[in-house]
């Protein structure tokens, strides 16, 4: 069987967040955010190597989490890109050269399921290409600058995407390069795979896998941590 490697992005300054440190780093529980969403694929036994991407400053503290917390799939930590699509990138170009699939996941997003990702991974290895994602519950509209409502979408045909995002290593590395060549930026791993006209499929996951974003978030990703995904929850 092919080699699993992970890419873990958190090189985001969390600008939404508004908190003086970047929201990766705080306190959730016991631990930082991010050393919650490291430690879950590093307790995946088919994840073979995880290649951390975070800002040029924050090198050293997260070498320093690889060895304070035993996260010994980690090999390499870096420093990611401007976007989110250029640390992938990064991360992307740092993986061992046999290695035949790959997971992208939000380091802010330390609340996915196992079950969800062992899903996503065998939809990508059946069909290439697999992502996580929720039916949304809202009815959303696509509105104006001026604020006015132009047109209501079927809610049946919208989904709210997550990560992990899994595809085959050398489709998603010629997604990225496709889109690099055409300097085009999206704003996640599946809207690149998906101009290169190969389906992406959609794996249903749950509510919890929230990507904490805003102040509101962090009381709520309190509540998940005691109640839904705390240690043995899972
Ligand atoms: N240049 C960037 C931008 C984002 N990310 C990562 O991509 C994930 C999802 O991004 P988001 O929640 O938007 O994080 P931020 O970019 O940090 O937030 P904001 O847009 O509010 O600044 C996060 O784990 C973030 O650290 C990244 O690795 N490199
Ligand atoms: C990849 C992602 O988490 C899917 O929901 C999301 O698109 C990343 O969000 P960002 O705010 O654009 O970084």
């Amino acid at each position: 069987m092919g080699k699993l490697g992970v890419i873990i992005v958190a090189a985001g300054k969390g600008s939404r967040m508004g908190t003086a440190e970047s929201k990766q780093y705080l306190q959730l529980g016991q631990k930082p955010i991010l050393v919650h969403t490291l430690q879950l694929f590093q307790n995946i036994h088919e994840v073979n190597e995880i290649i951390l991407v975070v800002g040029g400053n924050d090198v050293e503290r997260c070498t320093g989490y690889v060895q304070s917390y035993a996260l010994s799939k980690v090999t390499h930590v870096l420093a990611g890109g401007a976007e989110r699509q250029d640390s992938v990138r990064r991360g992307l170009e740092a993986l061992e050269r046999d290695t035949e699939w790959v997971l992208v996941h939000d380091g802010v997003r330390p609340f996915v399921k196992r079950e969800h990702v062992f899903e996503c991974l065998a939809m990508a290895k059946d069909r290439n290409a697999a992502v996580l994602a929720v039916p949304v519950k809202d009815t959303i509209k696509i509105v104006d600058t001026e604020k006015r409502i132009q047109s209501t979408p079927d809610r049946r045909s919208l989904w709210a995407i997550q990560t992990p995002q899994a595809f085959r290593l050398s489709l998603l590395q010629e997604a990225h390069d496709r889109a690099s060549q055409d300097d085009f930026m999206g704003t996640d791993d599946a809207m690149l795979v998906e101009r290169t006209g190969t389906t992406v499929h959609v794996v249903e996951g749950d509510y919890y896998n929230i990507k904490i974003t805003t102040p509101e978030d962090l009381p709520w990703a309190e509540w998940i941590l005691q109640n839904v995904r705390g240690e043995g929850q899972q």
